[in-house]
């Protein structure tokens, strides 16, 4: 079965209410597409204007908690994402795992509660420069996959999406070449393959994220084993995400 792209733009700790309507009325019509699909990951208190905007963009939450309800002070559930309608939400993106606490433990967590909900993981793994320059990318890569999607069924693996991200590479406008990050895709696919069997690795959606923009997305996605990308600096202009969608559609 031939896997339909993702690509997904992640907002981070950017933009309000009305920038975010602005940004949906502008973009959300490009985003028409057969062959691929196209999204936005935003700040919690901008999902219900994304989704009420959004007649072909998929909209992400940037993080859930697994509980669903209790005293956690600052953290958003679930069913609170179910109730504004979310398909989708980033969990394990490395500035929570680096600056909020994130583990392979939680992330996977995070991930039972979001499949039995109905939501689709993205899953973001990577190695930080120093793990890159050691040579251990790849055993990064299989560590955390092996922490973060434990215990789930191959079906449901299948149906997630797994962004890998070199952490030197986001914000840094210092890309993986094509050829790692399609090196890196592979292992990411391959390490879905020996914990879960040929059908939940051929059916993953493995996007690579780091400095991606309108100038180099293309040769990304040719690339076998990367179906997508997730993007942040470029997914904030409404010109260059709309440059990403129309060269990738
Ligand atoms: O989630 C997106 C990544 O952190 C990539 O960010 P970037 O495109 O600004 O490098």
């Amino acid at each position: 079965m031939a896997r339909k792209p993702i690509i997904v733009g992640n907002w981070k700790m950017n933009k309000n209410n009305a920038e975010t309507k602005a940004f949906f009325e502008k973009v959300d019509a490009v985003a028409a597409s057969e062959n691929a699909t196209y999204g936005i990951g935003c700040p919690f208190t901008d999902l219900r204007t994304a989704v009420d905007n959004a007649k072909n963009l998929i909209v992400a939450a940037e993080n859930c908690h697994w509980i669903d309800s209790g005293a956690y002070t600052g953290e958003v559930s679930v069913p609170m994402l179910e109730e504004i309608g979310l398909k989708y939400c980033i969990i394990g993106h490395s500035e929570r795992r680096q600056m909020f606490g994130d583990t392979d433990e939680t992330v996977n967590k995070k991930a039972k509660r979001l499949i039995e909900a109905g939501i689709t993981p993205i899953l973001c793994i990577g190695e930080t420069e120093a793990q890159y320059d050691a040579g251990e990318t790849e055993k990064v890569i299989r560590d955390q996959l092996t922490g973060s999607i434990a215990d789930l069924c191959p079906k449901c693996v299948g149906n997630m999406v797994i962004a890998y991200e070199p952490i030197w590479a986001i914000g840094t406008g210092k890309s993986a070449t094509k050829d790692d990050a399609q090196k890196c895709c592979a292992i990411v696919r391959d390490q879905v393959r020996v914990m879960y069997g040929d059908e939940a690795a051929e059916n993953v959606r493995v996007q690579y994220g780091g400095s991606v923009k309108p100038g180099n997305i293309v040769e990304y996605m040719a690339c076998p084993d990367i179906d997508g990308a997730l993007i942040g600096g470029a997914s904030l202009k409404e010109d260059s995400f709309i440059e990403i969608i129309e060269k990738t559609k």
